[in-house]
């Protein structure tokens, strides 16, 4: 493979479940082309509704979690107050104080600079092989064929492992022991972000009236994602996008910016910016918590904007439970019909994987698929 291709060459159109051998070769998006190009592949451009427009502010709160950490009752009841009106409307909000050590935050970040700067035959190194989600990917050309991102990611699982080193692992084993480091500053990163999370489920539970435990204790044994969002500057921000409208399937993200804007919720009637705070964390609301409070709290829908002049970097942990748990709502409290069948994470993770690109019906789009499937899982009840 050459390490520094001279165009991109996109394969021709193939639908998501056709998913060709990468081995195959013939596409590759990599950021060492941009600066010498001033259009971009049609392959990129996104219909005219979905482009970027001129936008304002979201009017997310910054929850701060300094008292709640301390246990202070005051501030969780005002924690408790702002996450149930964030999560009743667009599912957004930001967390300060929420006891990330900041340097390692910014490690991460750049560990990102350190990965996707590195020339694109060692990216290819740790490249996402066909029915993997774990990898390297630009731009999603090996699963999609129009309506690119104009991003390239760096996506691996982690979970609570015997030996905690299950991200260190998968850096050292992909790309080599030289990337040990990279590898340790990702297995902190995550197991913090884990731990967050965590805390994160009690003040939703509160939130719902549920017993602070019960949400803690469901994604104690989980299985989450950590997807790094690398943007490079494009040559015509206005016609693309960097990540498509969607609501994120999973449970909680816990995203962490850099300081460039690109965030972009869907209030219910307008796009809004969520500014970058620095050291804050944005959180939001995904489908399958959506399902576990019955439709109380909103997976809400978001995209990412690219810019002509710098690039962007976004690291989103994806909170996910144990495969095979049965993601239903607690019993009693959140009574009422039921809006969502009994399903589990791996079922919904195949859907977005196989057989339908995440988008901000998802959900919707999974519920009738599963219904429709001839054998239903002796788990479901509807
Ligand atoms: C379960 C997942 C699928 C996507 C990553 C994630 O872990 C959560 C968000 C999903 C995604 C980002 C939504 C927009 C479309 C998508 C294809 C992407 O642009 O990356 C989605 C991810 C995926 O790899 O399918
Ligand atoms: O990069 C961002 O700001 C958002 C990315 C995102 O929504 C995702 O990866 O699910
Ligand atoms: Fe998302």
């Amino acid at each position: 493979m050459d390490c520094n291709p001279t165009s991109v060459v996109l394969r021709p159109s193939l639908a998501l479940d056709k998913e060709r051998e990468a081995g195959s070769g013939g596409v590759v998006f990599s950021s060492a082309l941009l600066p010498n190009q001033a259009t971009i592949p049609k392959a990129f451009i996104w219909p005219q509704c979905d482009r970027p427009t001129a936008i304002e502010e979201l009017d997310s709160p910054v929850v701060d979690l300094d008292g709640f950490l301390r246990g202070d009752e005051a501030s969780t009841a005002r924690a408790v107050d702002c996450v149930r009106a964030a999560c009743s409307t667009h599912g957004f909000f930001q967390v300060a104080n929420h006891g990330v050590d900041a340097s390692l935050g910014r490690d991460a970040l750049g560990c990102m600079d350190e990965f996707f700067g590195l020339p694109l035959c060692h990216k290819l190194r740790a490249r996402r092989k066909p029915g993997n989600m774990w990898g390297y990917v630009g731009a999603h050309a090996d699963r999609f064929s129009s309506e690119l991102p104009w991003k390239e990611t760096l996506s691996f699982g982690y979970h609570e492992a015997g030996d905690d080193r299950v991200v260190i692992d998968y850096f050292t084993s992909t790309l080599g022991n030289d990337f040990q480091r990279m590898g340790l500053v990702f297995q902190r990163y995550c197991e913090a972000m884990k731990k967050l999370s965590l805390v994160i489920m009690e003040l939703l539970a509160m939130s719902l009236g549920v017993d602070r435990t019960h949400y803690r204790d469901f994604f104690e044994d989980s299985r989450s994602i950590m997807r790094c969002n690398y943007y490079p500057p494009c040559p015509e921000p206005e016609l693309t996008l960097g990540t498509g409208p969607h609501c994120d399937p999973t449970s909680l993200t816990i995203l962490r910016q850099d300081q460039v804007d690109g965030l972009e919720v869907f209030d219910g009637n307008r796009w809004r910016s969520v500014r970058p705070i620095r050291d804050a964390l944005v959180i939001n609301i995904g489908d399958t918590f959506m399902a576990l409070s019955n439709g109380r709290y909103k997976s809400c829908l978001h995209r990412a904007v690219v810019n002509r002049r710098r690039q962007r970097k976004s690291l989103a942990f994806f909170l996910c439970p144990r495969e095979d748990r049965v993601v239903r709502p607690p019993p009693g409290e959140l009574g009422g019909a039921r809006l969502y069948p009994d399903f589990t994470w791996a079922e919904l993770l195949e859907f977005t994987q196989r057989h339908y690109r995440a988008d901000m019906k998802t959900l919707h789009s999974f519920t009738d698929w599963l219904l429709s499937s001839s054998s239903p899982s002796p788990l479901r009840s509807t």
